[in-house]
C-alpha cells in the first residue's frame, strides 16, 4: 500500500524571524536554510524580501539548495494600485526564488478593520496578486490570514477567498490559524467542511500557531482531515507562542500516521541534530523535554520503568529513540531501584554481579546523599565515581591539604569598582607537596586556576579540562545563609566529551571544590580506563 504524500514547507526564516527574541542574520539564514535542505524538507520560505535588508540580502545571494525550493514571502497588492504597480509584489517578482507565498486576509471583519477596504475588492487583490504571480513564478501560495476565526465568523466569504487564490493559479491555499486560538476538534471539522465545500485537500496547506499548545495537534487534525501541506518551524519558533514545531510533526507525521513526507529513515534519524544545532546557533539551551530530541524525552528515572525497560523498551518509549537520532538514558536517583544502577553499571563498564549485596548498598547510598543534597541524575560523572568507590577503587590523583579563598572588592586606577578573588592550595600528589596561588574573576575561577597549577605540570591532560557550566542551588532557602548549596559543574575536554559532577555543602565554595574535585579525578580516572582497556587489546 503507497502512503499518503504530504508535502512539508519550513518557515523558520520567515515565521521564525518573528519570534520574540530572535534575530537571524543573513548568514545565520543561509547556514539554517542549507540545514533544512540536507534534511529533506520541500519547500523553504526564505522570508520577506523588500522588507529588510537582511531578507533582501539573503534573496540577493541564496545559497544553493539540492533538495528544497525556495520560497519569498509578501503580502497581497495594497488597495487601489495594480498588482503591476505594487512595489511589494516587485520585490518578490525579483527576489531569486521559484515559490511566491501571498499572505491575504480570509475574514471579512480583518478587511474592513485592519486593511479598511470592502471584503470584495480584497477578493480582487487576492486573485490579481495571485495570478501574478502564478505567471511569473513557478509556482504560487495563498496564505489565508486568520482563515479559522474568519471561518466561525463568516464561512462563505472565507471559503471565497480560498476558492479566488486557487482559481487564479495558486497550488496550494494555506489555511491559517494566525491567532493560534482554535482547538483540534474545530480545525478538523472546518477542514472537512471546506473539502466538502469543493477545495481539494491536495491543494489545501495548514499554518498553526501555538497559542493554545495545540500547534502541532492542529496541524495533525487538518492532515486528517484531507490537507497535503503542513507548514511549521524549527522547534517551534515564530510570533508570539510560535508556529507548529516541524521537529515534533515530522516523526508524528511518519511514524504514527504512516504518512510520506519525503523524508528516508536516514533522514529522520537527523532530527535531533537538527534541532540541538538551531539552538546551538540561536545561543539557548535545548530543551531537555522537547518530544522526540529532548535530552529527557528517552530518559527513565523511575525505578519500575527502568525495570520494565530493562526487559523490553517498548514497555515505557513510545518510538525507537534511535529513529529520530536521539538516545535512551537511564537515571539513578532517589527514585531508583537495583535495575537503574544495574543499568548504569553496564553504561560505565562496571561488571557487577546483580546478586552482589554491594548493589544494594549503592541504591542506598544514592538515596541518602539525595536527601542531603546531591542530584544524581543529573550528575552521572559523580555517580560513576561515587558507584566505582563503593565496589572497586578510584585513585587519589592529588589530596587536598587545603585552601584559601580571598575576595577583594576596590577601585582601580581607572577609578573602577571591581571585585578580585585569590585562591591559594596546597595539595599532596604524588607524596609531594605543592603549592599555588591563583587569581580569578570570581572565587570559584581562582580556585580552579589554582588547582590547575600544581595539577597540570603532573597531569598535562588536564590542560584540556574546560568548565561549560556552573550552576547553584540553594536547597534550604528557610535557612538562608545557613543553607545547604548545592553546585553542578558541567565540564568538556577538547574532544568534545562532556560531564557533570555535583558537590553539597553547606558552603558555597566548598561545594564549588567539591563538584570541582569529583570533575579532575572523572577526567583522569576516565583517560586511564581508556589507556588500561587499549593497552589489553
Ligand atoms: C500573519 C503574519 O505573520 S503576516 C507576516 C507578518 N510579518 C511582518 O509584518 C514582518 C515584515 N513586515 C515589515 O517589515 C513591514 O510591516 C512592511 C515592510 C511589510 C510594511 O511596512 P509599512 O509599509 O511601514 O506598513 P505597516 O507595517 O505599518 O502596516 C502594514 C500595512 O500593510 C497593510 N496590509 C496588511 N496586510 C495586507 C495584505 N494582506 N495585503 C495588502 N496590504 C496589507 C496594512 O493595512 C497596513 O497598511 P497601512 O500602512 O496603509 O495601514
Ligand atoms: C501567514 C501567517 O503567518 C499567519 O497567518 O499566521
Amino acid at each position: 500500500m503507497t502512503s499518503t504524500r504530504v508535502h512539508l514547507f519550513d518557515s523558520t526564516l520567515r515565521d521564525g524571524a518573528q519570534t520574540h527574541g530572535v534575530d537571524f542574520s543573513a548568514a545565520d539564514k543561509t547556514a539554517i536554510a542549507r540545514a533544512l535542505d540536507d534534511l529533506g524538507i520541500e519547500t523553504i520560505e526564505g522570508g520577506w524580501p523588500g522588507a529588510n535588508p537582511t531578507d533582501d540580502r539573503f534573496f540577493a545571494a541564496p545559497p544553493h539548495l539540492t533538495r528544497a525550493r525556495l520560497a519569498a514571502f509578501g503580502m497581497t497588492r495594497r488597495p487601489g494600485r495594480s498588482a503591476d504597480n505594487d512595489p511589494g509584489l516587485r520585490a518578490l517578482l525579483e527576489a531569486d526564488a521559484p515559490v511566491a507565498v501571498l499572505v491575504g486576509k480570509s475574514w471579512d471583519f480583518q478587511c474592513r478593520v485592519a486593511l479598511g477596504v470592502e471584503p470584495e475588492e480584497n477578493i480582487r487583490m487576492i486573485a490579481d496578486s495571485i495570478a501574478l504571480m502564478a505567471r511569473e513564478k513557478a509556482e504560487a501560495m495563498y496564505d489565508a490570514e486568520h482563515f479559522f476565526d474568519g471561518y466561525a465568523d463568516n464561512p462563505a466569504y472565507a471559503v471565497a477567498c480560498v476558492k479566488a487564490a486557487l482559481d487564479a493559479g495558486a497550488r496550494w491555499a494555506v489555511l491559517c490559524d494566525t491567532n493560534g486560538g482554535t482547538l483540534p476538534h474545530d480545525v478538523e471539522r472546518i477542514v472537512s467542511e471546506v473539502v466538502a465545500a469543493g477545495v481539494p485537500g491536495e491543494r489545501l496547506g495548514i499554518h498553526c500557531h501555538n497559542d493554545t499548545d495545540n500547534a502541532v495537534a492542529n496541524s495533525l487534525a487538518a492532515v486528517r482531515a484531507g490537507v497535503r501541506q503542513v507548514q511549521g518551524t524549527l522547534n517551534g519558533l515564530g510570533e508570539r507562542c510560535g508556529n507548529a514545531n516541524l521537529i515534533s510533526l515530522i516523526p508524528s507525521l511518519v511514524l504514527k500516521m504512516g504518512m510520506d513526507v519525503g523524508l528516508g529513515p536516514d533522514d529522520l534519524a537527523r532530527l535531533t541534530e537538527v534541532s540541538r544545532a538551531l539552538d546551538e546557533r540561536l545561543n539557548r539551551a535545548p530543551d531537555a523535554r522537547a518530544p522526540y530530541v529532548g535530552d529527557s524525552a528517552f530518559a527513565h528515572k523511575g525505578g519500575l520503568h527502568v525495570s520494565a525497560v530493562e526487559k523490553d523498551p517498548r514497555c515505557y518509549e513510545h518510538i525507537d529513540p534511535t529513529a529520530v537520532g536521539n538516545r535512551r538514558q537511564i537515571l539513578v536517583s532517589d527514585q531508583a531501584g537495583r535495575s537503574n544502577v544495574l543499568a548504569r553499571f553496564r553504561e560505565i563498564g562496571l561488571e557487577v554481579d546483580p546478586d552482589d549485596p554491594k548493589v544494594l548498598r549503592v541504591v542506598e547510598e544514592v538515596k541518602l546523599r539525595e536527601f542531603k543534597g546531591y542530584a544524581y541524575d543529573g550528575a552521572g560523572a559523580s555517580f560513576a565515581l561515587l558507584a566505582r568507590r563503593l565496589l572497586d577503587h578510584v585513585p587519589d590523583y592529588f589530596r587536598l591539604d587545603g585552601f584559601r579563598v580571598i575576595d577583594e572588592r576596590r577601585w582601580n586606577a581607572k577609578g573602577e569598582l571591581i571585585t578580585l578573588s585569590e585562591a591559594t592550595i596546597k595539595a599532596v600528589i604524588r607524596g609531594e607537596r605543592h603549592m599555588a596561588v591563583a587569581e580569578g574573576n570570581g572565587p570559584v575561577n581562582a580556585l580552579d586556576a589554582a588547582l590547575r597549577k600544581v595539577l597540570v605540570p603532573i597531569y598535562p591532560r588536564l590542560a584540556d579540562l574546560r568548565l561549560v557550566d556552573y550552576k547553584v542551588r540553594i536547597l534550604t532557602p528557610d535557612a538562608a545563609t545557613a543553607a545547604i548549596t548545592r553546585v553542578m559543574i558541567e565540564s568538556a575536554d577538547t574532544g568534545g566529551e562532556r560531564w557533570t559532577t555535583v558537590g553539597v555543602s553547606s558552603n558555597v565554595i566548598d561545594a564549588s571544590y567539591n563538584a570541582l574535585h569529583d570533575s579532575i579525578t572523572y577526567m583522569l580516572f576516565s583517560a586511564e580506563t581508556v589507556a588500561t582497556a587499549d593497552a589489553a587489546e
